[in-house]
């Protein structure tokens, strides 16, 4: 934490610099106020002149000026500069984000990360924005009036100590306390938003399996438990702030009663004990400003902790690449791979993709097809064996090189809340109005021009929906901005219909032109049009060969392509349903049949 907090603050050192001086000036302005209250009682007691007093009077009204102006200074300063701090530390977060490894974000859960960029951030913006700069403002000024005081009298200084037995057991009692009281509420807030959002996201598989009542039970389980955080930050905070209030008094009584005493047998004179009585009461604001503070910066630091938290994810990313690949061969050699401590899925992969080619890949639903496009694309490493991309392991490629020459397309085209063009210019920041435009050309999404306001148009979250089509044709005319050597399409037009998917893989082909493609297919087409089949079972490859070499081996990819061509010629199209299945000879054919045929 220390670490990742100098590392925010050592950039705006001239800042802190500024604002230091400028709350000193003023602080120094604030307790010249009582002391020269002080002087003005002394010298009207010793029966000076009007005149005098003016002059005294005159040069209260300096310090109270001086006081003001470079107290807004200093306010000025310090809150841009906790703004600067805040908005440093936010766009950090959003970075270390978009650089977590997938299966990580997976394993927390969105709503982990949800909770931390909803919550965690703007309270340790807060802290950032206000607590700190207030803290060490008031902490200044604390200094300065405790200065000023012992300069007038140190014996009446003593009496600030007063508070130190009086505070200190309360704030190490509070401190011991706090901090893992705040994280625990936050993690418990984590684990609502978590909660929620797997209800939410997952809400038809609970209708579908009638798992409400246990949905309900989880939430409330999450959300007692953050009731019980609260609540003990509740209590703690309950003794904590009515003792800190009421120790306030005690110094300032016993400077009138030491002052008093004093004044009375003649060893101090009555300004002395004025100034000292109202420098004791000055003194009180920036110590209890202090002491609130503690409390918002035991929170802010929690958050803190959590937002920094994200960068901490063991980071495996190469960074530099050692070797760059030289064209957009794939090869697969003996990968086996398991997701965490389970079982291989993978059960020693071996795949030759020369760079341009076309392989489709077909197999029944758990075969391994989607874990071996994110092998391919470097989202997972294996657990042995070797995955390489011209010639070069997928995982020594640092991020931005992998995301450059492989892109995987999946069924889940998302849509950002933002307009067409930002949508768009994810693939390439720098793409001129004509590249985004010959983009959509490509793949047949004429549609964007017509639009009220072009790639100005608003689409996704609460703006105009797309249809999964459109949405599919801006996934894809992103591809052709990014310009991969490798495409993975992973059952990219599954979720669309039979006529919209076939309009999307005529403008795929345009796209595909010249790249190594590994399509992971439902319909039997594509495997019929691709160079390459592999038919993938149980994490193994079955069989391997081009469509007409696979029918004349006679095996799984035969009988299918028998039963879904007598199918397709039976039902005169390619909407057949899951039932609908004919020929045998396989036994996932029929379950899986409906679903390669779309
Ligand atoms: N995130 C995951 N965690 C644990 N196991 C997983 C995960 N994803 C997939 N699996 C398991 O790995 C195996 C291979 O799944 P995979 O999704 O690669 O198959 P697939 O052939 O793509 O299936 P489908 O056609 O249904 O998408 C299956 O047994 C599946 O249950």
């Amino acid at each position: 934490m220390w670490k990742a907090f100098t590392g925010l603050v050592r950039p705006e050192w001239k800042a802190i610099a500024a604002a230091t001086l400028f709350i000193m000036i003023s602080s120094v302005g604030g307790a010249a106020g009582p002391l020269l209250l002080g002087y003005m009682v002394d010298e009207v007691g010793n029966g000076t002149s009007t005149s005098r007093v003016d002059l005294i009077a005159a040069l209260m009204l300096l310090a109270v000026l001086t006081t003001a102006v470079f107290s807004f200074a200093s306010t000025w300063v310090a809150v841009r500069l906790g703004e600067r701090l805040g908005a440093t530390m936010r766009e950090r977060f959003v970075d270390r984000c978009l650089r977590l490894p997938l299966p990580v974000v997976e394993r927390a859960g969105s709503g982990d990360l949800m909770t931390r960029s909803s919550a965690d951030v703007p309270e340790a913006g807060a802290m950032l924005r206000d607590g700190l700069p207030n803290v060490i403002m008031s902490s200044i000024q604390m200094l300065i009036f405790m200065a000023a005081l012992v300069w007038i009298s140190p014996t009446l200084s003593i009496a600030m100590l007063f508070l130190v037995p009086a505070i200190l057991p309360m704030m190490i009692w509070f401190l011991r306390r706090a901090p893992d009281a705040y994280l625990r509420e936050r993690e418990v807030e984590s684990e609502i938003g978590e909660t929620l959002a797997a209800s939410a996201d997952g809400s038809r598989t609970v209708e579908a399996y009638g798992l409400a009542q246990r949905r309900r039970e989880a939430s409330d389980e999450c959300i007692s438990q953050h009731w019980a955080a609260s609540r003990y930050i509740l209590r703690l905070r309950t003794v904590f702030f009515p003792a800190l209030d009421s120790s306030y008094a005690l110094p300032t009584a016993a400077i009138f009663l030491m002052g008093g005493v004093m004044y009375f047998n003649g060893s101090m004179s009555l300004g002395v004990v004025a100034a000292a009585a109202m420098l004791s009461r000055q003194l009180i604001l920036p110590i209890d400003y202090i002491l609130m503070w503690i409390e918002r910066v035991q929170r802010g630091i929690a958050a803190l902790a959590r937002v920094e938290g994200v960068g901490e994810v063991e980071d495996t990313d190469p960074k530099v690449a050692q070797q760059l690949p030289t064209d957009g061969a794939v090869t697969l050699r003996q990968v086996r791979f398991a997701y965490g401590d389970g079982n291989d899925v993978l059960h020693g992969v071996t795949l030759e993709i020369p760079a341009g080619q076309r392989l489709a890949v077909v197999g029944p639903s758990g075969a391994g097809k989607s874990t071996l496009a994110r092998l391919i694309s470097g989202v997972d490493s294996p657990r042995s064996g070797s995955v390489e991309i011209g010639g070069v392991p997928v995982e020594d490629l640092p991020l931005i090189e992998r995301r450059k020459r492989v892109s995987l397309v999946t069924q889940d085209h998302y849509v950002f809340a933002a307009p067409v063009r930002d949508n768009l210019a994810l693939a390439k920041e720098d793409a001129t109005e004509e590249e985004l435009f010959a983009a959509l050309t490509t793949v047949g999404a004429t549609w964007v021009a017509e639009l009220e306001s072009g790639l100005d148009t608003q689409v996704g979250g609460t703006n105009a929906e797309l249809d999964a089509a459109k949405a599919q044709q801006l996934a894809l005319a992103r591809i052709v901005l990014a310009d991969p050597e490798i495409v993975i399409l992973d059952e990219a037009t599954a979720m669309l219909d039979p006529q919209a998917a076939r309009d999307t893989e005529r403008a795929l082909e345009a796209v595909l032109a010249g790249r190594t493609v590994i399509a992971i297919a439902h319909r039997l087409q594509t495997a019929h049009d691709a160079e390459r089949v592999a038919v993938m079972e149980d994490g193994r490859v079955a069989e391997l060969g081009s469509h007409d070499e696979l029918l004349e081996r006679q095996g799984t990819y035969a009988s299918l392509w028998a039963a879904w061509h007598g199918e397709s010629v039976l039902a005169n199209s390619e909407t057949l349903g899951s039932g609908s299945t004919s020929g045998g000879g396989n036994q996932w054919q029929g379950e899986r049949l409906g679903r390669l045929l779309g």
